[in-house]
């Protein structure tokens, strides 16, 4: 199975966090500890840009006819792309958002029950990434891979009273429908959503996956796992939900310090709060603004090896904001776990060498905990000769 076997790549290199868990909700001020200067990550050097003086990302319609050559354009020219008319329903997505915001409004303690071990994938805790920053980011996380429901178990408490609100013009229709669950009911409940979330989710990755190799030209036929023997390994994938509570000063702090995601792609839900940005060489950190039932796609390392670096893994980050709770929802999608990925033959040639050494999804992922950003470097096996550079090695020299 593949969610097993990607608890692996953490098994065997923990990742002992300065675990500092804060009740974001009662702050009035930043605790030094959250504090960050441009010294903290040396990606904030980069300028923010409002987005009316400067492009945007592309929104891709799926039900274009000229979407694989959107798709291909967009993925070169910034590794990052919204698409609509996905096929996901939007209800599904809210019930997701719902899901993700009733687990986040539990107590701190409650949360912790279900707390992340430091060899473990799943669970409640800050970003991976966070051991390479000595300062604490202003969010809070839950990875999933496989059923939650056990975790579910370890959160609500034994009578949980779920409500719905609903507002109405003014103050005038304010509604609060209470209803009271049991633990096993609201963990069943969840679960399943969850799982209904993956299922649908895992399809339009595949889809995509297809449509964004498929612009290389690039069929079935050209990848060895899954090509016609390869059709039943199924890729694996985790998700992420993020919450980013209300900050009293967001320019100090920081929601998701600036990384590349180490998978083929990666789909995110953003509810109506913008804080995502893209870093665009020669531009600057650029907003992804959330459109109505709009999902941002974005290249992941995996997808940059396969693409022998055409297509780049975009550095992005969240920002937070001083008035509303962010919640976004990640689905990171990877190849099986075990297969080998490397630069596809068709795009190797004399005049462009493989750049990087095969890798399984596992070892990258301990890349990944080991080395961070430089990653993607540590498995380049040759320079570029054409003038690409990994987005995420900023210091390399740029050729041609
Ligand atoms: C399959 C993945 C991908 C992971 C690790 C593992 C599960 C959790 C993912 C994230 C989610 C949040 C950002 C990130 C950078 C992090 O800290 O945890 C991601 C990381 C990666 O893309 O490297
Ligand atoms: O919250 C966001 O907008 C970004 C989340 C993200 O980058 C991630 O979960 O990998
Ligand atoms: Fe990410």
């Amino acid at each position: 199975m593949p969610s097993r076997s990607l608890a692996d790549a953490f098994r065997s290199h923990p990742v002992h966090l300065h675990q500092k868990h804060l009740d974001f909700s009662s702050l009035q001020e930043i605790p030094d500890s959250h504090k960050w200067t441009q010294l903290d990550d040396i990606e904030q050097q980069h300028p923010s840009v409002e987005s009316f003086i400067t492009e945007s990302v592309p929104v891709i319609d799926l039900l274009d006819p000229n979407v694989l050559q959107n798709i291909g354009n967009a993925c070169k020219t910034w590794g990052v792309l919204q698409v609509t008319n996905h096929g996901i329903p939007i209800s599904l997505l809210e019930s997701v958002e719902g899901v993700s915001r009733s687990l986040f409004s539990l107590p701190v303690q409650q949360k912790l029950k279900a707390a992340r071990s430091p060899d473990g994938v799943s669970g409640y805790g800050v970003a991976r990434i966070s051991s390479f920053f000595s300062k604490l980011m202003w969010s809070e996380g839950f990875t999933i891979v496989g059923s939650p429901l056990e975790h579910f178990r370890q959160l609500w408490p034994q009578d949980y009273t779920k409500f719905w609100y609903m507002f109405g013009i003014g103050d005038q229709a304010l509604c609060l429908l209470f209803s009271s669950f049991s633990n096993d009911q609201i963990s069943t409940l969840y679960s399943d959503v969850i799982e209904e979330h993956e299922k649908e989710m895992q399809k339009l990755a595949r889809r995509l996956t297809w449509l964004m190799l498929g612009s290389l030209g690039i069929t079935k036929k050209d990848l060895n796992w899954a090509g016609p023997k390869g059709e039943s390994k199924e890729g694996g994938a985790a998700l992420q939900l993020n919450s980013y509570p209300a900050c009293p000063d967001p320019d100090l702090a920081m929601g998701l310090a600036a990384h590349t995601d180490s998978t083929l792609l990666t789909i995110l839900y953003q509810n109506n709060t913008s804080g995502l940005q893209v870093l665009k060489e020669g531009i600057g950190w650029v907003t992804v603004p959330p459109i109505p039932g709009g999902l941002v796609v974005n290249v992941g390392d995996l997808l940059h090896i396969l693409s022998n670096g055409l297509y780049p893994s975009v550095l992005h980050r969240a920002v937070v904001n001083r008035t509303k709770h962010r919640l976004s929802i990640a689905y990171l999608y990877g190849p099986p776990t075990s297969v080998q990925i490397s630069p596809i033959q068709k795009l190797v040639g004399p005049n462009h060498p493989p750049l990087y050494r095969p890798i399984t999804w596992n070892e990258y992922l301990v890349a990944k905990a080991k080395h961070f950003n430089k990653a993607l470097s540590s498995v380049r096996i040759c320079a570029p000769l054409n003038g690409l550079v990994d987005v995420n090695d900023h210091n390399s020299v740029k050729v041609g």
